[in-house]
């Protein structure tokens, strides 16, 4: 069950893995109406990009803050308020029960949260080699609990796990999933990928899509196929 209110395009999220504001706002121009909700995460965050978030808030397109929170509870509590200043939509942390409470309570009215669950770039070696007896789809499926349990808003995760993280929490929180290679694209560092189709076929609500738009020759196109193959998924 995905939230009927959002619209096709607004469920893409183009990811402004860039190195400068002046590079963002440079595709952000050439995307034009094609996309209307953007990530900005560590790369263009740490260049300056936070205050992209407010003027893109300003040009009504929405903005999901991707810092992936994780420190004792006191400091992601800041942290939380000082992000949620500036108009975001989307904030993500860690799914760690210390930081999922402690950004929870911290959110305010109109900052959504969401839990990474298992990054999509781990399988199951990965998970071991950190440290963890799980592997990824346990981990995942306990993490969602924790989070819907603690009152988090969305979740992260692959689309390999959409569907039986719908299944476990419901039509209530919001699936966000990153990992989206549309066919033939490359793969890069991703291990769990789905096409956007079988994404949002599998439950998704909204697709985060990095490389696959900014690196492309042309992005508004690569956004376009996307949005599209979105509709065709009945998404
Ligand atoms: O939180 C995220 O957005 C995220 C979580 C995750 O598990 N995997 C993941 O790839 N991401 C982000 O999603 C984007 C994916 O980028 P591409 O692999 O280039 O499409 C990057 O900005 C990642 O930081």
């Amino acid at each position: 069950m995905k939230p009927t209110h959002v619209e096709s395009r607004d469920r893409l999220i183009v990811a402004l893995d860039l190195s400068s504001v002046e590079a963002a706002e440079a595709l952000i121009a050439r995307l034009g109406d094609s996309v209307t909700f953007y990530k900005i995460g560590y790369q263009l965050g740490y260049a300056g990009g936070l205050a992209l978030v407010p003027k893109l808030a300003e040009r009504g397109k929405k903005v999901f803050v991707d810092l992936k929170l994780h420190d004792i509870g006191n400091t992601v509590a800041k942290g939380v308020e000082s992000i949620a200043k500036l108009g975001a939509t989307f904030l993500t942390v860690h799914a760690y029960p210390q930081t999922m409470k402690a950004a929870a309570e911290a959110r305010g009215s109109s900052l959504k949260i969401l839990a990474v669950t298992v990054l999509t770039s781990y399988d199951d070696d990965d998970l071991h080699a950190a440290g963890f007896r799980f592997g990824v789809s346990d981990l995942v499926e306990a993490r969602a609990l924790q989070a819907q349990a603690l009152g988090i808003d969305g979740l992260v995760c692959s689309g390999e796990e959409a569907a039986t993280v719908r299944g476990i929490v419901g039509a209530q929180m919001a699936l966000v999933t990153p990992g989206i290679r549309p066919a033939g694209s490359a793969v890069g560092d991703q291990k769990r990928i789905m096409t956007p189709g079988r994404a949002i076929a599998a439950g998704a609500d909204y697709l985060v899509v990095g490389r696959p738009v900014v690196e492309a020759a042309d992005p508004k196109a690569a956004a376009e196929a996307i949005v599209a193959e979105i509709v065709q998924a009945g998404g």
